[in-house]
Order: structure tokens, then C-alpha cells, then sequence
């Protein structure tokens, strides 16, 4: 897990990137070296990372490489599996949340953008999350799909069919951006602007949301 230290620092629109990943670690090799990558790309682009905490997995390669990069790295933590033995040490810092959903918002705030790493369950259903929300017009950050050796190219798939059968609007399609490194990612991540029609503004939803606590 080395950061290249000869990578030229670049700038960049963002500060932080939330990134969704494996708490596994997958069978191939270059799963982790993608995400050694990816942390590395963050670091050259001068950009912090925000995670859901832990080193298990491709949590703890992502998160480890930029933190070896000397850039912050905030890792979002629900209370239950703050216990080492469920998600391993964590370097930077702990954020600790009451649960899941406080976790995907608290992780979705502090970032400019999100990018998912091969992951489960997990991943999954963080990505769709953020995806839908951007659909939703609740965010218009970048979500960016990391496909490693065609990882996710059956997901793709599946969401061109979606479109084809009238389920995702052909303009809804163009949230989720793909490229198979990390460099390449990154750079369209950068060139992106929505061009989907959300249901309510962001203001809206903010305003919603902030009359929604002070109910609490
Ligand atoms: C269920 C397992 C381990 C639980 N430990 C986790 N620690 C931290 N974060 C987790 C954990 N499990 C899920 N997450 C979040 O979901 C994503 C990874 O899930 P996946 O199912 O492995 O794709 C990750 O981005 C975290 O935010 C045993 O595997």
C-alpha cells in the first residue's frame, strides 16, 4: 500500500469523496489494488475521504492509502459495530452515529461526491441510495461506479434494461458514471453536471428536512 510519492498534486473541484466499498476483500487482487489506486488518486488530487469507518475489507486498503497520502480521512461509524472486532482499527478520524441511516446521510453531507468500489449488500445498497437521492433531486453530487475488471458491467446491464423497459428515464441513466481505474473515474467525475430533471429542489428538500428534526 504505497502512496506514489512522485504524483504530481492536482487540483480539484472537491474536497472530500465519500467512497462505498467491500468490507470483504474479494477473491481477485486487483479489487485491493484498485482500491490502493483509488486512495492514491484521491491524494494526488489533494481530495479527503470520508468511509464507513473500519479497516476490514477494501475499507481498510482505500482508507489506509490516504491516510499514508497525509490527506484527512473521516470514517462514519453506527455505535453497534464500533467494537474493533467487527470493523477493525480505524486511522483518521471516528465520526459515531446511531445507526445506518444517520450514517448515509451524515456520510452523504460531508462530501463533494461518492464513488463505490466492488462491494455486497452494503455497497450496493449505499450506491443506490445516493443514486436515488440524486434522482430525487435531494443531492446534485457526482456518483461515480468503479468497475474493476467489468465487476459491475451485470449491473449496468440491468439498469440499460431498466431504461429500455421504461423503469429509469434515459436522462436518470446519466447519474451513475462508470470507468474501469480510478484516474479515469476521477476526471469524469470532475467534467459531470446533472442533467436529469429532479421532483423537488434542494432547497426544498432541506426545508423539509430541517422542519422534520425541529418536530423531533
Ligand atoms: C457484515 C460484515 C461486516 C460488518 N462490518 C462493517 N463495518 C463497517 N461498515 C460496514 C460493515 N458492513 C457494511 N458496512 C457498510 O456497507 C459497505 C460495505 O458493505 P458490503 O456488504 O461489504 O458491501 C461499506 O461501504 C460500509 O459503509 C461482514 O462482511
Amino acid at each position: 500500500m504505497e502512496v506514489n510519492t512522485k504524483t504530481i498534486i492536482q487540483k480539484s473541484k472537491f474536497g472530500r469523496i465519500c467512497v462505498f466499498c467491500g468490507s470483504s476483500q474479494g477473491k481477485k487482487s486487483s479489487y485491493q489494488d484498485a482500491a490502493v489506486d483509488l486512495g492514491n488518486e484521491l491524494v494526488s488530487r489533494n481530495i479527503d475521504l470520508v468511509y464507513g469507518g473500519g479497516s476490514i475489507g477494501l475499507m481498510g486498503f482505500v482508507s489506509q492509502a490516504v491516510h499514508d497520502g497525509g490527506r484527512h480521512v473521516i470514517g462514519v461509524i453506527p455505535k453497534i459495530l464500533m467494537p474493533r472486532e467487527l470493523t477493525g482499527e480505524t486511522v483518521g478520524e471516528v465520526r459515531a452515529v446511531a445507526d445506518m441511516h444517520q450514517r448515509k446521510a451524515e456520510m452523504a453531507r460531508h462530501s463533494d461526491a461518492f464513488i463505490a468500489l466492488p462491494g455486497g449488500y452494503g455497497t450496493l445498497e449505499e450506491l443506490l441510495e445516493v443514486i436515488t437521492w440524486a434522482q430525487l433531486g435531494i443531492h446534485d453530487k457526482p456518483v461515480g461506479l468503479l468497475n474493476v475488471d467489468g465487476y459491475y458491467n451485470s449491473l449496468l446491464s440491468f439498469i440499460d434494461k431498466a431504461v429500455e423497459e421504461g423503469f429509469i428515464s434515459p436522462n436518470a441513466r446519466q447519474i451513475i458514471i462508470s470507468a474501469p481505474t480510478a484516474k479515469e473515474l476521477v476526471k469524469k467525475l470532475e467534467e459531470y453536471s446533472p442533467c436529469h430533471e429532479s421532483v423537488a429542489s434542494k432547497l426544498c428538500w432541506e426545508i423539509e428536512r430541517i422542519g422534520y428534526s425541529s418536530g423531533d
